[in-house]
């Protein structure tokens, strides 16, 4: 579903060139849901962008099904739509005529449980339910693929929780195939079917491994908890060769 195949990235020119990826090569399949961790400046943002198709490799081929979906760490929703408008936002853009436009609305807004928030806008709701909308508006482009970068990383544990359990629901339900940018380890170990590891300046792919805790699973799950600590570990080690 995502194929990539030696892909470097370098910015600018001569000695203040800064290559962000090198000749990474990953392939995640149709349903799979992998989750891309590394230092801060490693690259994963350079790659979500590379296989959204916002930016272009310096070298190698992408390639990632038709449109993926994108989703950040900000909701970025339009303060003077309402919940229903925002979701609704990417139907209109296509000319979905109106009366399926709102069918398929009402349809996403109960996946992500904001039935009764349609006519809201924005500024009336949580840091939690913003978020939701921006999944609900990622979820109307009908992309097989989600891209998601740090999507929860401003949101308090407790409500991450909540996202969590309804990202996994939707994308086993819908068979998505994810690919999933974190800092947060444990939130990787919750949520992958597969942990990619990348190495920082250059990144480059330093460890993966499945991840096989049955699911549902629980954040704060001892299963979850020690293979949170050997990726974190992984990543220490990776961080002290950077630093000495
Ligand atoms: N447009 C750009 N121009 C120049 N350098 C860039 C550009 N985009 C990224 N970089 C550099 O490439 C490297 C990787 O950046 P990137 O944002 O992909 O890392 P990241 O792993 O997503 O970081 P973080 O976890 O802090 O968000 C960094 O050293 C960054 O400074």
């Amino acid at each position: 579903m995502i194929s990539i195949r030696e892909v470097s990235r370098t910015f600018g020119h001569g000695p203040e060139a800064v290559t962000a990826l090198d000749r990474l090569s990953l392939d995640v399949s149709p349903g799979e849901f992998v989750c891309i961790v590394g230092a801060s400046g490693c690259g994963k943002s350079t790659l979500l962008s590379l296989v959204a198709g916002l930016d272009t490799p310096s070298s190698g081929i992408i390639e990632a099904g038709p449109n993926p979906a994108l989703m950040f760490q900000e909701p970025a929703l339009f303060p003077w739509l309402t919940v229903a408008g925002n979701v609704g936002l990417p139907l209109k853009l296509r000319k979905v005529p109106r009366p399926a436009r709102e069918a398929r609305v009402a349809e996403l807004l109960a996946t992500v449980n904001l039935s009764d928030f349609a006519g809201k806008r924005p500024h009336e709701l949580s840091g939690g339910m913003r978020q939701r909308v921006a999944l609900a508006r990622t979820l109307a482009l009908d992309s097989p693929v989600l891209l998601m970068d740090e999507p929860f990383g401003a949101l308090d544990a407790m409500t991450r929780d909540l996202l969590h359990d309804e990202l996994e629901r939707i994308t086993q339900e819908r068979g998505l195939t994810v690919l999933f940018v974190t800092h947060n380890v444990r939130e990787a170990a919750r949520l992958g079917d597969r942990i990619v590891l990348l190495s920082s300046r250059p990144g480059r792919l330093k460890w993966q491994g499945s991840v096989d805790i049955p699911r549902p699973r629980r954040i704060d799950s001892p299963e979850v908890s020690a293979l949170a600590a050997e990726v974190t570990d992984r990543l220490r080690e990776e961080v002290a060769q950077h630093v000495g």
